[in-house]
């Protein structure tokens, strides 16, 4: 459902004939799969392209060279009206929240399922509940501007995973929040893995991976390995479901 042969990545390609000369290549040669229901840590040292690779995911930019399918569609060769309809099948959780400033966290929690056309009432179910799962059920009228860092990011959370997409893509999720909420959080994206979304989540907390051992791609320099996340030594440690999704890979 999601592979990767072979593809390398530059800025600014495209811009040539605008004037911008082609950047140095950020991605090398990466190549895995990962079938659906797998959960992937995204682990690498800041510059090595972790949020790259995840652009490349919610196809934000295209592959310079190689090739890249997603959910089973060859990004590549897609006609230009399948990505939208394949875009709103990608859950994203963006590093720098990226809220629409003008809408409540309810309204922005909710796009996602109008733009999708659900009834109404519906979404005020589904938005109400989730809210408060991630504990902003005081701040369903809040504008992002009136909230903290660490109630923007789980607003962004909640709309990432609203609309239960297929796939899940979260850059540095748990940069603002405290240990106790990042652990809710790990719960919701668990709770989601288990009913079969793929999840990938770029991460500099190493007591949350520790604490969640599963496989990762760990990115160095632009160049993919993978392996396992070091967990803890003893205790139990059900991690997310690991045990689907593992197709061999190859780096
Ligand atoms: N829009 C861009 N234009 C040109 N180069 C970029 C752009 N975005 C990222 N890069 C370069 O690509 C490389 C990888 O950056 P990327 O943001 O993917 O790393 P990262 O692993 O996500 O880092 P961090 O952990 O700090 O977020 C870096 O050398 C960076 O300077």
């Amino acid at each position: 459902m999601l592979k990767f042969d072979g593809v390398g990545l530059r800025y600014g390609h495209g811009g040539l004939h605008q004037g911008r000369a082609l950047g140095p290549e950020v991605l090398h040669d990466i190549s895995f799969r990962l079938e659906p229901g797998a959960f992937r840590w995204l682990l690498g040292p800041s510059g090595a392209g972790k949020t790259s690779l995840l652009r490349l995911m919610y196809l934000a930019v295209r592959p310079t060279r190689g090739h890249l399918t997603l959910l089973g569609t060859d990004v590549a060769t897609a006609p230009r009206r399948a990505l939208p309809v394949l875009r709103r099948r990608i859950g994203v959780v963006f590093q720098d929240f990226r809220l629409l400033p003008h809408l409540s966290a309810f309204d922005n929690v909710a796009l996602p399922l109008r733009i999708a056309g659900r009834p109404e009432g519906q979404i005020r179910a589904d938005v109400t509940e989730l809210m408060r799962w991630v504990g902003l059920f005081r701040h369903l009228d809040a504008r992002p501007a009136a909230m903290s860092g660490g109630e923007q990011q789980r607003v962004a959370i909640a709309r990432a995973v609203i609309t239960r997409p297929a796939l899940l893509l979260a850059d540095e999720p748990t940069g603002n929040l405290d240990d106790g909420q990042a652990e809710r959080l790990m719960q919701l994206f668990k709770e989601l893995n288990r009913i079969g979304t793929t999840v990938i989540v770029a991460t500099h907390n190493e007591s949350l991976v520790g604490r969640h051992p599963a496989p990762a791609l760990r990115i160095a320099d632009g160049y993919l390995s993978t392996g396992r996340s070091p967990g803890p030594s003893t205790g139990p440690s059900p991690g997310p479901s690991t045990g689907r999704g593992d197709a061999p890979e190859a780096s």
